[in-house]
């Protein structure tokens, strides 16, 4: 058991597990044609840190998808992967799987992410007291605890750091204990002081006893040394695969050895990098140019610029050839063998374990808050509604009771409709926000598209019925319809309504309804309706259906 689950007091048998990874001949075509990944073979093991490090492009993220069993569509995989000696695809939540972009919802704190998050995947029978304890202690193994009630952070209020963020998301992950890590460029973005922050995390966790791979464009010498095993890969091809002092060794007798106080990771890149191609090619006119003009041409200096003096291209193939024939690559084969010579205990799933009720209240509560803190969800829309229906009400000022204001009575009534439910495409931005979320929790198996839209459209009624109040009471003020008290109530609920529809052809776009299928019954239903009660109820039923 590690530290963190200690303090927790918390023990399942899941806690019992390790992950042993390993993979052998690895090769990925896209659509069956054109290939990515050539012949790879590592392992990741319990308590170790494997970083697959490469230049852009060269296959790190395919490699870890295809280990994480998330490969897209179009890529097919050859090869043997094996979890705990078994020949099993990684499914979804048997691993946690940390995208490049982790979005979270900026409006809520460090704890009440986390909370939520717990709420939302833990079993529904776990008290309390144990979730909170739960969260304290993941907010710990992450180092977050001072920060915990500062808020994430969006586009009108200031929060977390970038770094600060990439723990939150890996605290997240570890809400379930899962034994396996994927990360796919954990630092990108960061600063080193903060990428040495997320890396060392990371170490320690593995050093508890869970298994991390994760790709990584180009760490910092001091990042770099917190790995415990590097993969380098160059267009898809094995560069090397091994412990870190093993790497210097195998660049140094292929021929390519690492200068003195330069970083390694600096010139393994340096040396496989096809980018950097020209700037090889400028180094070396200018060091031809330096001979040229009389001055001593440094030896040293050439050595260890001996990339610099053939193409990328052949330092690859060179590299490529020379860690196909070496010892380092018999050894992880033999290991690979070795650790697969036995089958090992089957992990499962570290998906959500709260019932579908839970979620639902959870998410609704979740959403409210967040609608509620984000000025641009309602509140703005608020001010435009007040301020549309004090234009609209002063146009029709005091309509009366004239043969001819029946004709401005109906056209106010439509401008309010129509322009307030086109309004509500004001609060697309913070939806589209509230998607990215839903998308990547919904990808790791935290919930559902019911549980997702039932909450989202809870959480949004009491602000659509205090928006429909609202802006009923300005207009009937204003216009003086003075239809009594009924009519008042059909209003309010048609606009309530009418707006509820539109929230739901957002969410229809989520869960992927086809949005067509609620045109049509709105369509039919305005049309077939005589008073607003219909439109109501037809209304109502379309929102029913997107759900
Ligand atoms: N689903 C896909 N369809 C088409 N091409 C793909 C697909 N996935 C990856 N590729 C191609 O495979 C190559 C490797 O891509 P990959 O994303 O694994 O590289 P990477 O090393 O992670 O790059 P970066 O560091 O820039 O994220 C790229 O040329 C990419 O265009």
């Amino acid at each position: 058991m590690d530290a963190g689950e200690k303090r927790r007091g918390v023990v399942t048998d899941d806690e019992r597990l390790v992950a042993r990874l390993s993979w052998k001949n690895l090769s990925a075509y896209i659509d069956n044609d054109v290939r990515i990944l050539h012949d790879l073979s590592g392992y990741v093991e319990p308590g170790r840190i494997c970083a697959i490090m490469g230049p852009s492009g060269s296959g790190k993220s395919t490699l870890l998808d295809s280990l994480a069993g998330r490969i897209s569509k179009n890529i097919t995989l050859t090869g043997d992967i094996r979890l705990n000696g078994r020949s099993t695809r990684v499914s979804y939540g048997t691993a946690a799987y940390l995208a490049q972009e982790c979005d979270l919802l900026g409006t809520l704190t460090v704890k009440e992410t986390i909370y939520y998050s717990a709420k939302l995947r833990l079993p529904s029978s776990t008290t309390t007291k144990d979730m909170d304890r739960i969260v304290k202690s993941t907010i710990e193994e992450v180092g977050l605890q001072d920060s915990i009630n500062t808020p994430i952070g969006n586009w009108h209020q200031r929060g977390l750091s970038g770094g600060e963020k990439r723990r939150v998301s890996i605290a997240i992950a570890l809400l379930t204990r899962p034994r396996l890590l994927f990360l796919d460029e954990p630092t990108s973005g960061l600063d080193s002081a903060s990428s040495f922050h997320v890396v060392s995390t990371l170490r320690n966790l593995a050093h508890d006893g869970r298994t991390v791979l994760c790709s990584i464009h180009q760490p910092s010498s001091q990042v770099f040394q917190l790995f415990d095993i590097l993969c380098l890969l160059s267009g898809g091809k094995q560069i090397y695969f091994g412990d870190l002092p093993g790497s210097l060794t195998f660049f140094k007798e292929a021929g390519y050895p690492c200068p003195s106080l330069q970083n390694p990771a600096d010139h393994y890149l340096l040396c496989v990098n096809s980018d950097f191609d020209k700037v090889q090619k400028s180094l070396q006119t200018i060091l031809e140019h330096r001979k040229e003009e009389g001055h001593a041409f440094d030896e040293e200096e050439a050595v260890a610029h001996v990339p610099q003096f053939e193409s990328v291209a052949a330092v690859v193939r060179s590299l490529t050839h020379a860690y196909s024939e070496s010892q380092n690559k018999l050894e992880v084969e033999s290991h690979i063998q070795e650790m697969n010579k036995a089958e090992g205990p089957l992990l499962s799933s570290s998906g959500s374990e709260a019932n579908f009720f839970t979620q639902v209240y959870t998410l609704t509560m979740r959403s409210f808050t967040n609608m509620n803190r984000d000025f641009g969800y309602y509140w703005l829309r608020l001010g435009m509604y007040i301020v549309l229906t004090l234009a609209i009400g002063t146009i029709f000022f005091k309509a009366g009771y004239s043969y001819t204001a029946i004709a401005a009575r109906a056209a106010c009534v439509s401008f309010v409709v129509a322009f307030l439910t086109f309004m509500s495409v004001g609060g697309f931005p913070s939806f589209i926000e509230d998607m990215k979320v839903f998308t990547m929790e919904r990808l790791n198996g935290h919930y559902g598209v019911a549980a997702f839209v039932l909450g989202n459209t809870l959480s949004s009624v009491p602000f659509l019925l205090l928006i429909s109040l609202i802006s009923t009471v300005i207009v009937y003020f204003l216009v003086d319809l003075h239809h009594g008290a009924e009519y008042f109530f059909y209003f309010v609920l048609s606009l309530f309504s009418c707006l509820l529809v539109v929230e739901s052809l957002m969410m229809a776009i989520a869960s992927l309804v086809p949005n067509f299928l609620m045109g049509i019954i709105i369509g039919a239903g305005i049309q077939v309706s005589t008073d607003s009660r219909t439109i109501y109820l037809i209304l109502s039923g379309a929102t029913l259906c997107s759900i």
